[in-house]
């Protein structure tokens, strides 16, 4: 059976911070993404990761990126990706890596995927997005099984993934079958309702609308899936689903007085948005 989200799920995960905390209690995020043509998507998936609370990130991208980033984002640090050593090193320091928005599929970018997926180890929790997704299903490429990994594929993005057509995505059994097959611990299947898998079964989103249909806003959903987790020391699904619910419970605030809902608007409302539903709030 497919359970609905509602909004519980934000007072169960969105916790008060203790008052004797630091950044370093809230995750380190790295987000590898953004080749010369998707800056835009790498950038604002680094917007919604800092407006959702990770206490520390960095951006690891194509150099042409850095000052663009730096203007929108400049409490983000950022790393050359042409920079294999610092990258890696870079890896084993976070709690949390986000590979994939806005990579493209360049040579490039498929040789850093590959690399990617053999330096994290059972210390990250991988977010995988994007172009990633696409690199991974064109090499017949494998999830790390030691690595807790969260998949957060389109439709289009998942068919060529789990080869499973569009049409026949509504089988929710089929898409768990190819889910554990390709070592994704939690799948979030992005559409007009998401519906988010894992070995604690299913959840679907009811909430949401065509004015999230604007490109980029599926990055800044991926940045703050990459947030929760590194912050919300509580089940991995139950994070997962936080997230995923703020999203669409935030663009359905602003739909309210918007056409369309601008995705780096989104990101930048996280924070007033976490605010309004943490628990223990006096
Ligand atoms: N500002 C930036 O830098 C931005 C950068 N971005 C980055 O771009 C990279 C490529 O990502 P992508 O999603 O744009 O392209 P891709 O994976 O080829 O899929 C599109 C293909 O699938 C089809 N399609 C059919 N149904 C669909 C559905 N429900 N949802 C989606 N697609 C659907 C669609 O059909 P068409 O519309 O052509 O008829 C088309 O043929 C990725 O790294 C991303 O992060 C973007 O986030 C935008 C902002
Ligand atoms: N009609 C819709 N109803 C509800 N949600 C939508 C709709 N269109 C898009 N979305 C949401 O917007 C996001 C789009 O993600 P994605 O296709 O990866 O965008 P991008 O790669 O351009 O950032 C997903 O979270 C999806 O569920
Ligand atoms: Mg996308």
């Amino acid at each position: 059976m497919v359970k609905q989200l509602n909004e519980g799920i934000l007072k169960e995960v969105i916790v008060k911070r203790p008052a004797d905390s630091y950044k370093g209690d809230y995750g380190h995020v790295l987000l590898i993404g953004g080749d010369k043509q998707y800056g835009g998507a790498i950038t604002m998936a680094a917007q919604a990761a800092v407006s959702s609370g990770a206490g520390l990130v960095t951006v690891a991208s194509d150099s042409v990126n850095r000052s663009a980033l730096h203007s929108r984002v400049p409490e983000a640090m950022f790393v050359d990706w042409s920079d294999l050593e610092v990258l890696m090193e870079q890896i084993d320091r976070s709690d949390v890596v986000l590979l994939g928005s806005g990579m493209g599929l360049s040579e490039y970018a498929v040789s850093l995927v590959k690399r990617v997926l053999m330096q994290v180890s059972s210390k990250q929790v991988l977010v995988v997005d994007g172009s990633a997704l696409t690199i991974v299903a064109q090499e017949n490429l494998m999830f790390p099984r030691e690595t807790f990994t969260i998949a957060t594929p389109h439709q289009v993005e998942w068919e060529r993934l789990s080869k499973i057509q569009l049409n026949y995505q509504h089988e929710i059994q089929m898409n768990d079958v190819q889910r554990q097959m390709l070592n994704i611990d939690i799948l979030v299947l992005k559409q007009h309702h998401t519906v988010i898998y894992s070995s604690d079964g299913q959840t679907e989103l009811e909430q949401g609308g065509p004015y999230q249909a604007v490109g980029g806003m599926g990055d800044v959903l991926a940045g703050i899936i990459a947030a929760f987790v590194g912050q919300f020391k509580f089940n991995m699904t139950q994070t997962v689903e936080a997230a995923v619910y703020a999203h669409t419970a935030l663009a359905d605030q602003m739909a309210a007085y918007n056409y369309i809902v601008r995705p780096s608007l989104l990101a930048d409302g996280m924070a007033n948005f976490m605010a309004r539903y943490q628990s223990n709030f006096d």
